[in-house]
């Protein structure tokens, strides 16, 4: 990312040039990566809109004087973008996304959920206290590697802590990858620390544990020009109104930030490569071991093992590293290695239970 220091330069920030009005899908993250992939009969046939809400009833799509519901049946989710095809709604192209937040979801049949579409930068929110924990961290910065996100830490109540430049360290120590900030969420810093990654175009989204402060620095983004998040009404499937929100808030300039039920019930899944990434230093390890099959617990030439006695590792984020590929292992089973192991369990359980009636007959 090209940063602009031109503020801090000797002779002061340069005079702000007024910022020029944005047009309607423009306030809505569009950028050049969407616009280079339509054509001039697109834009007036079939107008750009983006997706706001995902409700029961469709597709909460909003553009340049459009603002609809589509029925359900497109394979899209918050953040999309949408060509609107005014006669068959349901036939409005998906464009490319830059970038894909998604999850088997958990019920009988594993299907693919898609959470968030088009998220720039996710920062991830931990405060200066015990709600710091890297496991945790780790977690949501492999989520957000695998969905190709740039995740950012976020250390807030800097204002509360004895020692915040201790938190920051061990937040930098996670990954020479990711972008460490320290702040106060209330008041003006947030708009000013977060500028570099709220420019135009872009979109970002807060996830973290409860009370680290992402409402507050949600608040302090989007404030009062937070147009999108005014209630709408909607008939349900049985008929009645229910209010619901919009879950794209516009922040000035051109950035948007995206706040959905999903993103804050975010769990690690499917975030094999995303795991890979973070932890490079040890999946470069392991590609050293002499078998190819290495456990790295007693195996003769295992790199792992070795670095751990040399002390190049360290033996807490190797457990991490286990313990989230185990997680991942598990969130990736398919249903039918579930069901074959349901089954088999069944079968043992019912094994036991004839045994002792034999038993005690
Ligand atoms: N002193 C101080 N208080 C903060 C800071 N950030 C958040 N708080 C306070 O912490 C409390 C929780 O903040 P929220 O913004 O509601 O936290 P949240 O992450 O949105 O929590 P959930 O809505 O439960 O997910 C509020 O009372 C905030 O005012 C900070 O940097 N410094
Ligand atoms: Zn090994």
């Amino acid at each position: 990312m090209v940063r602009d220091y031109s503020a801090f330069l000797p002779g002061g920030a340069p005079e702000r040039q007024p910022e020029p009005a944005l047009s309607a899908i423009e306030a809505l993250g569009w950028g050049a990566f969407f616009a280079g992939q339509i054509d001039a009969t697109d834009l007036t046939e079939t107008p750009p809109v983006r997706v706001t809400a995902v409700h029961r009833s469709g597709l909460q799509v909003v553009g340049e004087g459009i603002d609809e519901i589509i029925p359900p049946g497109i394979d899209a989710t918050v953040g999309d973008w949408l060509l609107f095809d005014r006669e068959r709604p349901k036939a409005s192209r998906v464009l490319e996304r830059r970038s894909l937040i998604k999850r088997r979801a958990p019920g009988s049949d594993w299907q693919v959920q898609l959470i968030a579409a088009n998220i720039d930068t996710l920062f991830v929110v931990t405060s200066c206290n015990q709600d710091f924990n890297p496991a945790r961290l780790e977690r949501y910065l492999a989520m957000a590697f695998d969905a190709d996100i740039e995740p950012v830490i976020l250390l807030t109540k800097t204002d509360l802590a004895e020692d915040p430049g201790s938190y920051a360290d061990a937040a930098r120590a996670i990954s020479e990858r990711v972008a460490v900030v320290a702040l106060d969420a209330r008041g003006d810093e947030p708009g000013q620390v977060l500028l570099d990654w709220c420019g135009k175009g872009r979109t970002v989204a807060f996830v973290g544990s409860s009370g680290v402060g992402k409402s507050t620095l949600t608040n302090a983004l989007a404030g009062r020009k937070d147009i999108a998040t005014r209630a709408i009404r909607e008939d349900d499937a049985k008929g009645r109104h229910t209010t619901t929100h919009r879950e794209l808030h516009p922040i000035a300039g051109g950035c948007v930030l995206l706040d959905t039920p999903g993103i804050r019930e975010l769990q690690l899944a499917d975030a094999a490569s995303g795991i890979a990434e973070l932890f490079d230093d040890i999946e470069a390890l392991t590609g050293a071991c002499r078998f190819r099959d290495c456990h790295h617990e007693t195996e003769p030439g295992c790199a792992v093992t070795a670095a751990l006695e040399s002390g190049a590792l360290d033996p807490a984020r190797l457990e991490r590293w286990r313990k989230l590929q185990a997680e991942d292992a598990f969130n990736s089973a398919s249903l039918s290695q579930r069901r074959e192991k349901d089954r088999a369990f069944g079968k043992m359980v019912r094994g036991v239970v004839k045994a002792r009636s034999r038993n005690r007959r």
